[in-house]
C-alpha cells in the first residue's frame, strides 16, 4: 500500500514513512493511493471478530509490506491490552440508542484507541530504524493526554503538546501536566487550540526545522490516528447487525478536527454498510454551515461545555475535499487557496449535492446540551459526557443508529454536574489527579517562543 498527498507533492509513500512524515512535506495530508474495498461475505465473516482481530484485517492492508504481519500482530496486542474493558470498544444499550464507549483507555477517551497503538509503533520503528523522534502535538484536551500516556518514558522520544490556557477542562489539564517523565514537555499557549494546530503546522511545514529535529506528529494530520479509528466502526457495525437484519446503520459522531468522522466515511467508502453519518458539532459550528451551505468559511472560537470540539480549522477537512473533488490535488489546491486568500471556500452545487448525502449535520448548544445529559441520566440512569451528549442529540430520532460515545463524563464533571447535580464516578486513571504536582510552561501562540523552545528543551536534554 502507498501514500500520496492531497496536494500532489508526494507519493508512493509507504505506511511506515507515511508515518513518520506525520504532515506530508508539500503541506497537504496523506491518504492511500487506493482504498481496498470489503465485500459483505468479508464483512460476515469479520462481524463475530474479537477486538484486536478484527483490527488485524482493517489494517493489514493499509500496512502492507512495511511491516510483517506477526509484528503487527503484536502490536495490536500490546496496545488493546491497556484497556479496561475485555470488548476495547464496547457498544451498550442505553434505552433505545446504542452507545459505542470508546473511552474504556488509559486516559478515558478515543484518542486512546489510536494513540496507544501509535506510541507502540513509533517505539517499534525507531527501534528497528533507527533515529530519534521529536513528537509536536496541539490538543484541545484529549490527544494531548492520550498520546503523552501513549509515549511517556519511551526511549528514543520526546514529546511537546500545547494546549490552549485555562480551556481545557481541569481533570484534562491534569492529565497531561501530572505526568513528570523527563521525555514529556507540557505547553499552555496564550491561544486557542487553532492557534496551536496552525503553529504545529506551521513548524512541520518549515522542512529544515523538521528535519533538524526529527518532528513527529500524534494529531489525526498523522495517517495512523485516521487507520487505527476506522476499525471501531466495523466493530460497531458487527455488534448490532444481528439487529439491523440487513439494514445499514447510520453513526452520530461529535466532531470538532473531522478525523473521528472521516475515519467513519472511510470505512463507508471501503464497503461497511452505513446509511448515514451525522456530523454533531456545538455552538463552533463550521463545519455544520459547510454541510447546510457549501461554504466553509471561518469564524469566532467560542468556549462551550464540550471544549474538545471547540475548532475552527478541521484539520481532516482536507482529506475529505481530496475525496469530495475526485482525488485531483490540482482543485485541492485551489481550494485551500482560496481559503487562504479570502477565509472561506466554497464547492460547486454539485459537489455540494454531495457532500449532503455524506452527512447530516447537526449544531448543538450548551443549553441542549444539558438538556440531553439530563434526559439521558433521568430516564436510563447514563452519564453523557457533554461531546458524547452534542452526538445523541443530534442523532435523536435516527433509526437503526449508534452514537459514539467520545469520552468519559468523569473528564467533564462540571458539566455533569450542572446538568444533573452530581458528578460521574471517575475511573482508577482519573482519580487523585488534582492532588499530584505539575510540570508546564506558558508560551504566547508565537512560532519563534514555541520554535526557541523546543530547540532549548532540547539542547538541554543529557
Ligand atoms: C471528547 C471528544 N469528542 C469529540 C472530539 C472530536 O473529534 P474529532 O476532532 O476527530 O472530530 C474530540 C476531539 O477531537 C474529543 O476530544
Ligand atoms: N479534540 C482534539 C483536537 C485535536 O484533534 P486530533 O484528532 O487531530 O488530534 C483534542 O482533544 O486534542
Amino acid at each position: 500500500m502507498s501514500y500520496c498527498s492531497t496536494r500532489g507533492g508526494v507519493a508512493s509513500v509507504d505506511f511506515a514513512d507515511a508515518v513518520r512524515m506525520g504532515l506530508a512535506t508539500d503541506g497537504g495530508l496523506l491518504v492511500p493511493e487506493a482504498l481496498p474495498s470489503v465485500t459483505p461475505q468479508t464483512l460476515g465473516e469479520w462481524r463475530r471478530l474479537r477486538f484486536q482481530d478484527l483490527a488485524l484485517e482493517v489494517m493489514a492492508p493499509f500496512v502492507g509490506d512495511a511491516l510483517p504481519r506477526a509484528d503487527l500482530v503484536e502490536l495490536i496486542d500490546r496496545s488493546y491490552a491497556t484497556f479496561a474493558h475485555p470488548e476495547v470498544t464496547p457498544v451498550v444499550e442505553v434505552g433505545d440508542t446504542s452507545i459505542l464507549e470508546l473511552f474504556h483507555g488509559p486516559t478515558a477517551a478515543f484518542k486512546d484507541v489510536a494513540l496507544q497503538f501509535l506510541g507502540n509503533l513509533f517505539e517499534y520503528l525507531l527501534a528497528r530504524d533507527g533515529g530519534q523522534l521529536n513528537i509536536v502535538g496541539a490538543t484541545s484536551g484529549d490527544t494531548g493526554s492520550a498520546a503523552i500516556a501513549g509515549v511517556r518514558g519511551k526511549d528514543r522520544i520526546q514529546i511537546f503538546i500545547l494546549h490552549p490556557q485555562g480551556r481545557i477542562s481541569p481533570i484534562q489539564e491534569r492529565q497531561m501536566t501530572t505526568v513528570l517523565d523527563a521525555n514529556v514537555h507540557n505547553v499552555a499557549l496564550r491561544g486557542t487550540f487553532d492557534d496551536g494546530q496552525r503553529l504545529v503546522k506551521a513548524l512541520f511545514n518549515d522542512l529544515s526545522f523538521k528535519e533538524r529535529y526529527q518532528l513527529g506528529a500524534v494529531n489525526s494530520i498523522n495517517w495512523a490516528r485516521i487507520l487505527a479509528q476506522m476499525v471501531y466502526y466495523f466493530y460497531a457495525w458487527g455488534r448490532v447487525a444481528d439487529r439491523l437484519r440487513g439494514r445499514p446503520v447510520t453513526f452520530a459522531v461529535p466532531t470538532g478536527n473531522f478525523g473521528d468522522i472521516f475515519a467513519g466515511y472511510l470505512a463507508k467508502r471501503m464497503g461497511l454498510p452505513i446509511e448515514r453519518l451525522i456530523l454533531a458539532t456545538n455552538r463552533n459550528d463550521i463545519l455544520t454551515r459547510f454541510v447546510a451551505s457549501g461554504a466553509y468559511a471561518t469564524g469566532e472560537v467560542y468556549a462551550t461545555l464540550s471544549p474538545a470540539m471547540d475548532i475552527q480549522i478541521a484539520s481532516n477537512f482536507e482529506r475529505y475535499l481530496y475525496y469530495l473533488v475526485g482525488e485531483d490535488p490540482q482543485r485541492v489546491r485551489a481550494l485551500l487557496d482560496e481559503m487562504g486568500r479570502t477565509g472561506r471556500l466554497r464547492v460547486t452545487g454539485e459537489e455540494h449535492a454531495q457532500v449532503q448525502r455524506d452527512f447530516t449535520a447537526v449544531a448543538v448548544d450548551d443549553a441542549a446540551t444539558l438538556a440531553q445529559i439530563r434526559e439521558t441520566y433521568e430516564t436510563t440512569g447514563y452519564i453523557l459526557d457533554p461531546h458524547t451528549a452534542v452526538g445523541v442529540r443530534a442523532g435523536a430520532g435516527q433509526a437503526d443508529l449508534v452514537c459514539l460515545a467520545t469520552a468519559h463524563p468523569a473528564k467533564f464533571n462540571e458539566a455533569v454536574r450542572e446538568a444533573i447535580g452530581c458528578a460521574a464516578p471517575a475511573p482508577a486513571s482519573l482519580r487523585g489527579l488534582m492532588d499530584k504536582p505539575t510540570r508546564c510552561v506558558v508560551l504566547d501562540a508565537d512560532i519563534a517562543a514555541v520554535r526557541d523552545y523546543i530547540g532549548e528543551a532540547l539542547a538541554a536534554r543529557p
